[in-house]
């Protein structure tokens, strides 16, 4: 990680003086090596497991109604023009024989957030991951987010977000099921 660090850091060095910077000058000093940081932190995800950000934490349980966890907030970077997409999460399944520790929903989110996406591809990933990891009977997620390439540059529009949505197992077959949760994240 040190090495593959102090590579980001060499080429923002090379960024900031083509995009016509003073590398040298006071204020710009460290900025490569934070920005490198910075970046490292944004994309922290492509070094996590879905084993290790769960840390064993599923527990028997008879209950099998629906466990949502909503408004879980999020920041990713769009994988077309690495600017931030900000929104927030909800995420929803019907348990089986087994419920998640809470937060470990939450730590999901994260872990598929903190690389380059796109929205649709990160609310499949979350899905597939609380499915796979909970055997659950359904999972829904839906995402609003905000995305920084449509607002700061590009088109510029700045009240436009994007909705995504992934049912599996019951939230798919079943209108109701998919109801109730639609009617709860509203
Ligand atoms: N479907 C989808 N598109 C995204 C997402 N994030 C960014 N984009 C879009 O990716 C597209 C890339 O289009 P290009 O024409 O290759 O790139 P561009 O010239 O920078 O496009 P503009 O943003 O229209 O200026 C744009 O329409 C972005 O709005 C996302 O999460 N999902
Ligand atoms: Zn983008």
């Amino acid at each position: 990680m040190d090495s593959s660090n102090k590579e980001i850091e060499q080429h923002y060095t090379a960024i900031l003086g083509q995009l016509g910077e003073d590398v040298n000058r006071e204020g710009l000093r460290d900025t490569p090596k934070r920005a490198a940081k910075a970046m490292q932190y944004l994309c922290k995800g492509y070094r996590q497991t879905l084993e290790e950000v769960t840390n064993g934490a599923l527990f028997s349980s008879d209950n099998s109604e629906m466990v949502l966890v909503r408004d879980i907030e999020l920041y990713s970077l769009c994988e077309h023009h690495m600017l931030p997409f900000i929104g927030k999460a909800h995420v929803a399944y019907l348990p089986s024989g087994k419920v998640l520790g809470l937060s470990k929903v939450a730590r999901i989110v994260d872990m598929y957030a903190r690389r380059l996406q796109i929205q649709e591809n990160l609310t499949h990933q979350i899905a597939e991951a609380v499915q796979r990891i909970t055997g659950a009977a359904g999972v829904a997620v839906v995402i609003e987010a905000k995305h920084m390439c449509m607002m700061m540059r590009g088109v510029e529009k700045q009240n436009s977000s994007m909705i995504t949505s992934v049912m599996l197992g019951e939230f798919r077959k079943n209108a109701a099921t998919r109801g109730e949760f639609l009617g709860l994240v509203k």
